[in-house]
């Protein structure tokens, strides 16, 4: 039997509009794998890794928490108000994601298992994607629906939700880019219905 060609669908969205709960839902219920670029990034900065002791060079050890790992909450209010701070960590952090996420493809095209492969991540557009993947979704909900939807489940603040939209890609360009939007405003049954008739049709095409 030819092996499946693998779909790879790159999911974005700004922050809070749903890109997780979106993947959560497909992961469950179709045959894909799905790539968290945020977990990547996470990964790649932990002791030992790829890019430990150049993110502590740059930003200062008192990033570091007691066990000697990178305290997020330190790190996201350092380069989060300082636009050349987060130059130098996306400098640093993006090019190993990336490297990860491509051997990921090549691993997962070798296999030829599964129907899709699913990368999320909220700077897909910046980091061109735009190239390694088949096509992009857009999920997206207003400004204020993620807002409070940030303030109840995270306990964000506003200044820190301000911080992260400042750096972040307006609708406009987010809906130029990418071929498929999901709007995740109303119910999430509302939102599933939607990836629903978009990954079936897909499945019919085969
Ligand atoms: C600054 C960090 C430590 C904050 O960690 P924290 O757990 O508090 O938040 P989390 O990782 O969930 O990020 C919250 C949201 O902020 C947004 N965000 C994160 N990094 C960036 C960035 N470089 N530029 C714009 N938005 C970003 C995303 O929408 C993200 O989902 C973390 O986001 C990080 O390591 N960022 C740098 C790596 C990166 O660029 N990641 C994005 C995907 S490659
Ligand atoms: N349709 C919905 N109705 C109600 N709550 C929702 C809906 N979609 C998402 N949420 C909730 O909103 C919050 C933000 O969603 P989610 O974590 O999926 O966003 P995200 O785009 O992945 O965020 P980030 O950019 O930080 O990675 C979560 O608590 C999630 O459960």
């Amino acid at each position: 039997m030819k092996p499946n060609k693998i779909r790879i669908i790159g999911i974005t969205g700004g922050v809070g509009s749903g890109k997780t709960e979106v993947l959560s839902y497909i992961k469950d219920k179709y045959n894909c794998t799905v790539i968290f670029a945020d977990e990547v990034a996470h990964k790649v900065q932990e002791p030992g890794q790829d890019c430990y002791g150049e993110l502590i060079a740059l930003l200062g050890a008192d990033v570091l928490a007691e066990d000697g790992r990178i305290d997020r909450t330190r790190m996201a209010e350092k380069i989060f108000a300082d636009g050349n701070l987060l130059k130098g960590v996306n400098q640093i952090v993006h090019p190993a994601v990336k490297r990860y996420i491509l051997d990921e493809i090549d691993r997962e095209k070798g296999e030829g298992k599964i129907d899709f492969l699913f990368i999320e991540a909220a700077l897909l557009i910046e980091d061109g994607y735009v190239n390694i993947a088949d096509e992009l979704w857009y999920v997206f909900a207003s400004e204020d629906v993620r807002r409070e939807r940030l303030k109840s489940s995270r306990s964000y603040s506003d200044a820190k939700i301000d911080g992260i939209l400042g750096n972040q890609l307006s609708e406009e360009e987010y809906k130029k880019h990418c071929k498929v939007w999901i709007d995740n405003g109303g119910s999430k049954h509302n939102t599933y219905e939607q990836i629903d008739k978009k990954l079936e049709e897909y499945l019919w095409q085969r």
